[in-house]
């Protein structure tokens, strides 16, 4: 993947009367697309530390539990776009959710995270897919991800338990670890790509709004069961 940190664009040349027309340049656009995602899991999961990697690359061992909703803007290139996006990170305690729902219904992507070497957390990834049936897009991409790859001796959840639930809810699926820099661009890229595939050919790539992208309803598709996995190995 090739990613590149926010840089604002320069803004459009001023054309000098003298200048030939087809040398003129025109404004470059910022980025192709922008897409909003969305982290959500139980609080502790670590998806402050999966953004921070991610945008970053950066880890903090001392992570402070969010409060409310935060996000980061990161821009990367895939698939010949380059892509603006704005990543939600919610809280993960109960008393939040009322708030972090009004952050699914603009998503077209949203990370389920749990951590690996806590069985509770994995426990509750119902709920959080009762959350994303309830406030979110039909069409909405989802990838669980099992983090804290790191603590293996600690491990609660197989990799076959994460996997065959993921499969069992046509969602792709990867354990990451945020401290050691484990899957987490693949997961983000992966899940952007898959964004990107469901574009239709005939929406042209754009500059500042995603609204473009909201289709009627009639024409949403569901998950597609055939995409389920990504880097369940490794
Ligand atoms: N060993 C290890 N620890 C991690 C990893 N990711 C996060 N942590 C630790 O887990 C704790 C919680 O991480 P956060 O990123 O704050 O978790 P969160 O899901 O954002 O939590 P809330 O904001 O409360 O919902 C912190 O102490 C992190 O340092 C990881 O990949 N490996």
């Amino acid at each position: 993947m090739n990613m590149e940190q926010n840089s604002s664009s320069g803004g459009a040349p001023r054309a000098s009367p003298a200048v030939p027309v087809r040398n003129r340049r025109l404004p470059q656009r910022p980025f192709d697309y922008k897409f909003q995602l969305i982290l959500i899991g139980d609080r502790g999961v670590g998806k402050t530390c999966i953004l921070e990697r991610f945008s970053d690359d950066t880890f903090s061992i001392s992570s402070k539990s969010t409060v409310g909703v935060d996000f980061k803007i990161k821009t990367i290139k895939t698939k010949g776009k380059t892509i603006r996006l704005q990543i939600w990170d919610t809280a993960g305690q109960e008393r939040f959710n009322s708030i972090s729902a009004a952050y699914y219904r603009g998503a077209k992507g949203v990370l389920v995270v749990y951590d690996i070497t806590n069985e509770e957390t994995f426990e509750n990834l119902p709920k959080w897919l009762m959350m994303i049936d309830k406030h979110a897009a039909p069409d909405i991409e989802v990838i669980v991800i099992g983090n804290k790859k790191d603590k293996e001796e600690l491990r609660q959840v197989s990799t076959e338990r994460g996997e065959k639930f993921a499969y069992e809810h046509n969602c792709r699926f990867c354990e990451v670890s945020a401290k050691e820099n484990l899957n987490v661009k693949d997961v983000f890229l992966k899940l952007v790509d898959d964004i990107v595939d469901k574009v239709p050919p005939e929406i042209a790539p754009f500059g500042f709004e995603d609204t473009k992208l909201s289709l009627p309803r009639s024409e949403q598709g569901g998950r597609e069961p055939s995409r389920v996995f990504c880097c369940t190995t490794g």
